[in-house]
């Protein structure tokens, strides 16, 4: 049996275990399982289906004795922002609601009555997202302030599989910075703001960071697999470990292109300035304490929810093509709308945009993806234009990483709107920055450096260039 380690990655739309180990100096990787993930309906919620997605993690780790693997590790990351609240029993005190729930609808201004906007920026250098943890826990407060009463443990989606996994619960520091409640100078929870919103401290868990080894799997699961592994802390916000393995980051502006864009530059300290807080950017946690200075943009969701509209009837591949042989379509909307976080029908939603703005409605397949993509390069534009402005200075290339970097008109159409040098890839940066995590866990890779040498000698980026457009 091979020795290798897992990365278990899962995004709001999909969710991959990829196997790797190290050979000749380069990071070969293995895809062992792939599953849908998606938000549905129960109760009346937005919810996820925490159940069904860690038994095909389980699925997964099972998969890979078939394949003559021996899974020496396994690291999880996830989504960020939500959490399971457990009982004193361990029972998840209410459904895995989803950050898209309109129960956060109005809590931020609930919130700003108690702690101010500008200080909830300055202690912690959170990006304002309605969804943010911060306001989930106080709407529950409002709302169903028993279900905090009775609230024990508050563990965030992958700290909750890696305590079905190892029976021990921990916060993984670089997803607990998504929640707007920890202290981006003490990188603690913020207890001051746990007090002031009522919300009690005691049922957050220590903070660990990224490298840490966890635990081993609870006697049940050894069984189950018939082999133990070690459950390591990746960086365990996907973004988090997807940042980690941008190979081209030096005078580089990355983009993780999936669900959602984020759009940001590595740093090595938080930036809580007025104009940061102006154009809502983020200071979340990033590996050794760096910090991932960006801004979510609405992202791929817009075009997987125009898939879903059509009932799937083209692949994403189909639907780029069917752009390409509109390029005369040229209306746009502000992907960063509202309006488009959770939209019944996004095609209907993009058309209303259309028609209130006075530009021509798109009706055809192409020229509805065309708008869309069009649209994300206007929201990416902004975004470089603000971050060059906060550094004072220009930045000569961006580096698409994730499932999206495999939209190739896309990635050409970045380049000649920001006229800078586009790289692409890879496209499991996410799970290829949670596998580096444990190998420098365990001492297979010395420190991020050369994680990052490794990984550049390891996967194909490809190159954009802005087109030379002739008079
Ligand atoms: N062949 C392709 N052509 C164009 N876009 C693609 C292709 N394959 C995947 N994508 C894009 O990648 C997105 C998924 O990226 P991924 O990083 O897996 O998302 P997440 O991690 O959020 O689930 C899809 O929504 C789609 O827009
Ligand atoms: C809700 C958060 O902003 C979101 O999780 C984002 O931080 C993120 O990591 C999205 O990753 P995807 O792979 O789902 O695009
Ligand atoms: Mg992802």
């Amino acid at each position: 049996m091979k020795k290798c380690c897992l990365a278990v990655d899962i995004g709001a739309s999909s969710g991959r275990l990829i196997a790797s180990h190290l050979e000749n100096g380069q990071l070969k990787l293995n895809e062992i399982h792939r599953f849908e993930n998606k938000i549905v309906r129960k109760d009346d919620q937005f919810c996820w289906e925490l159940d069904r997605l860690f038994l095909e993690i389980k699925k997964g780790i099972k998969k890979c004795q078939g394949k003559g693997l021996k899974p020496e590790s396994i690291g999880i990351d996830t989504w960020a922002v939500d959490f399971i609240l457990l009982d004193e029993n361990e029972k998840p005190l209410t459904n895995s609601v989803a950050y898209r729930d309109p129960r956060t609808d109005g809590m931020m201004d609930e919130v700003f009555k108690i702690i101010m906007k500008e200080r909830l920026y300055l202690e912690t250098g959170i990006q304002f997202q309605k969804f943010n943890t911060i306001y989930q826990l106080y709407s529950i407060k409002q709302n169903n302030p028993e279900i905090l009463d009775k609230a024990a443990s508050f563990l965030m989606v992958p700290d909750y599989f890696n305590y079905l996994l190892t029976g021990k619960k921990a916060n993984e520091y670089t997803n607990a910075t998504s929640t707007q409640l920890v202290n981006a100078f003490t990188k603690k929870w913020d207890d001051e703001i746990l007090d002031q919103l009522g919300i009690k401290r005691e049922i957050f868990q220590e903070i660990h960071n990224p490298k840490t080894v966890l635990g081993t799997l609870k006697e049940d699961l050894r069984e189950e697999f018939g082999f133990d592994m070690k459950v390591i802390l990746p960086a365990t916000h996907d973004t988090g470990s997807a940042v980690i393995s941008v190979p081209e980051l030096d005078e580089t502006i990355y983009i993780s292109s999936g669900t959602w864009s984020l759009i940001g530059v590595e740093n090595y300290f938080p930036i809580c300035v007025t104009k940061a807080l102006d154009y809502n950017f983020t200071n979340e946690g990033g590996i050794d304490y760096r910090y991932r200075f960006l801004k979510n943009i609405m992202g791929l969701w817009m075009i997987q929810e125009v898939k879903r509209n059509y009932q799937d009837q083209y692949s994403f591949a189909e639907l780029v093509d069917l752009a390409r042989q509109v390029q005369e379509f040229k209306s746009t909307v502000n992907v960063d709308d509202p309006r488009f976080l959770k939209p019944e029908n996004m095609i209907e939603e993009i058309q209303r945009y259309c028609q209130e703005t006075n530009q021509a409605i798109p009706t055809t397949p192409g020229e509805v993806a065309k708008c869309v993509y069009d649209s994300l390069v206007c929201s990416y534009q902004q975004a470089i234009n603000q971050i060059e402005e906060i550094f004072e200075r220009k930045f000569e290339k961006i580096n698409v990483i994730g499932g999206g970097c495999q939209n190739e008109m896309l990635n050409q159409l970045i380049a000649d709107t920001t006229k800078k040098i586009v790289y692409a890839g890879p496209v499991e940066a996410t799970a290829i920055g949670n596998i580096v995590s444990q190998l420098m866990a365990v001492g297979e890779i010395e420190d991020i450096n050369e994680a990052r040498t490794i990984i550049k000698h390891s996967f194909e980026v490809k190159k954009f260039s802005p087109s030379i457009i002739t008079a």
